[in-house]
């Protein structure tokens, strides 16, 4: 369906469904839409407009009314007013220029508005994921273990499924919305990562301290309430935060500890991290870290060995993977080893690609979430992953007073993984050898030419080495949002009218808002990605993202124009 059939669709939807009073989560929101269509004063319960003008614009309103009555009680008015016919102009052009500004800011007071509505019907809607942890399963005898499914230079990942027991624990179920499911899925729909302990110490306390960043996605309930005591009360300060649920963050449903049990393929594959008390040579602790998980069909870099998305399915999986980085700045965490490896792969109902980002344990995730770390020493550790390590953090030198900025780090490494999504080499691989600390953004090898346009431009973007000059996760994101779906709020704009983009976002709003009440089609990709966008709507960020866009477009076409 075009863009502008969606729009004209959802419009007409909603103007249905309002009078039907469908909408029922946006009963609010349906008044704020007919309102702010037709133009009437929004209903008194309201939040009062004024709260959400941004202080910049608030100062140059009183800035401006406090010129114009300066000057008016000056007798400014009446002297050019009465005087020659150039200087009333000029005053008229002054007043209308006041004018002008006065209603670009109540344009975007009103955008502001919109955006802050919006923003909390959205955030009203839970996440639902369709796998479901058993009500137990704080033991590992509380699980069937199969083959091992994976392996990291940390930890091993095998398949698993619960104990029967089913009035406690039945086996979690994939919805049955979701896509084709391998039989073996089916079976273990589980995983189950079990970390390698050496010099950790066998003490509960001692492994969560150690592997405490491997927690940073778990749930409210994945550790029992004694070691949930335990990581508050022995470490707190020390133990990172933990990021709440979104579609494109891994889940941890449990997390416990237990002795490291022989499982297959250790004494071939792992020997060496194996306990004493398994292999006399071994050099690892008797008890470590489990991790339970939803089972993934494979990893991003296994897919794109066998497939090449299509240019429209591989802008979502760029899309997805900024909203999870978008996700973990604003909880204050940085992934700081994002590489196709980790991050997994399951499809929608539709065959979409679900991209999850998953390995937490190079992390950073400050207790006050500050994304900023003092490197003083060459001890403090920059994260794993050097080649897909962004360029101020691959040249930070250690020092007194020197502090590596993450908040942009994650979301350059996403424009490096975005190459192999469009089936070409990671320009920061052997292959193609390009350094972080040292590339010019020049260097960066072209993307295919029907990579779309706009595309492209996030790429480039997300690839700049200053990273004042890069957009955040979330305006990048947002670029791609309105590239995607928003194309006409755009179109012949050589500045970015607020208005415009406020009725493509209500528009917007109405088609998600809708479409979710269709049932499962609302775990389908494209509507997670539509809400995710919509529940986190900053009227700034959006500015930014489509100042970044118009400003790439104006470019593009300097550049076809003088070619
Ligand atoms: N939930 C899961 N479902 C399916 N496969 C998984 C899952 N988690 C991990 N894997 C597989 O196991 C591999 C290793 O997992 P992971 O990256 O978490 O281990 P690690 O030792 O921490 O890795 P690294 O070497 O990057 O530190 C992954 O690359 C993937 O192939």
């Amino acid at each position: 369906m075009s863009v502008k059939h969606a729009i004209s669709r959802g419009l007409e939807l909603g103007r249905s469904a309002l009078q039907l009073g469908l909408l029922k989560s946006g009963g609010r929101f349906a008044a704020k839409l007919r309102a702010d269509r037709l133009r009437v004063a929004p209903s008194s319960r309201a939040v009062q407009p004024q709260a959400f003008l941004p202080s910049r614009y608030r100062y140059y309103r009183t800035s401006l009314k406090g010129l114009a009555a300066r000057l008016q009680s000056a007798g400014f008015g009446r002297r050019l007013g009465g005087g020659s016919p150039r200087n009333r102009a000029a005053f008229w052009a002054f007043g209308l220029g006041v004018g002008l500004i006065e209603q670009q800011l109540d344009d975007d007071r009103r955008s502001a508005a919109t955006c802050d509505e919006i923003q909390a019907v959205f955030r009203k809607k839970k996440i639902q994921s369709s796998f479901k942890p058993c009500t137990s399963g704080y033991k590992l005898q509380d699980y069937i273990i199969g083959n091992q499914i994976g392996k990291g230079s940390n930890a091993a990942v095998y398949e698993a499924a619960a104990q029967l027991a089913p009035q406690k624990c039945s086996p979690p179920q994939l919805g049955e919305e979701e896509g084709e499911t391998a039989p073996t899925l089916r079976t273990f729909p589980m995983a189950i990562k079990m970390m390698w302990n050496i010099g950790a110490g066998s003490s509960s306390e001692a492994i969560f301290k150690a592997m405490s960043q491997e927690l940073v996605p778990a749930g409210p309930l994945a550790l029992k309430r004694e070691e949930e005591e335990i990581t508050l009360d022995g470490y707190f300060g020390v133990l990172p935060k933990r990021v709440s649920a979104h579609p494109n963050v891994i889940r941890v449903s449990r997390a416990f500890t237990a002795d490291v049990p022989l499982l297959p393929g250790a004494q071939e594959e792992y020997p060496d991290v194996l306990p004493a008390r398994l292999n006399p040579a071994g050099l690892g602790n008797n008890r470590t870290l489990f991790l339970v998980m939803k089972n993934y069909p494979c990893t991003l870099r296994q897919y794109l060995k066998v497939s090449t998305p299509g240019h429209r399915q591989g802008s979502l999986m760029v899309l997805q993977l900024l909203e999870g980085v978008d996700h973990l700045c604003r909880q204050g965490v940085a992934h700081r080893d994002l590489k196709s490896d980790n991050v997994l792969l399951e499809f929608d109902s539709d065959g979409c690609p679900r991209l999850v980002i998953t390995d937490f344990g190079c992390c950073l995730a400050q207790g006050d979430s500050d994304l900023r770390l003092p490197f003083n020493s060459t001890y403090v550790d920059k994260g794993g992953n050097a080649s897909l390590m962004a360029p101020e953090v691959a040249t930070a030198v250690p020092g007194r007073g020197v502090v590596i900025d993450y908040s942009k780090a994650d979301a350059w490494a996403v424009g490096a993984i975005s190459y192999e999504i469009f089936g070409q080499p990671n320009p920061f691989y052997r292959a193609v050898g390009l350094q972080s600390e040292s590339f010019q953004e020049k260097q960066l090898p072209p993307l295919p030419s029907g990579v779309p346009a706009d595309v492209q431009l996030v790429i480039r973007f997300l690839l700049r080495r200053n990273p004042s000059k890069r957009p955040s996760a979330r305006v990048a994101a947002n670029m791609l949002h309105l590239s995607l779906w928003g194309r006409k709020a755009l179109v012949n704009q050589d500045s970015v009218g607020m208005r415009k983009l406020a009725d493509w976002l209500l528009c917007q709003s109405a088609v998600v808002l809708l479409k979710g009440c269709g049932g499962p089609s609302g775990n389908k990709v494209e509507a997670e990605l539509q809400r995710s966008f919509l529940s986190n709507l900053d009227l700034e960020d959006l500015r930014t993202a489509a100042g970044f866009l118009l400003y790439g477009r104006a470019q593009r076409q300097t550049c076809i124009l003088s070619a």
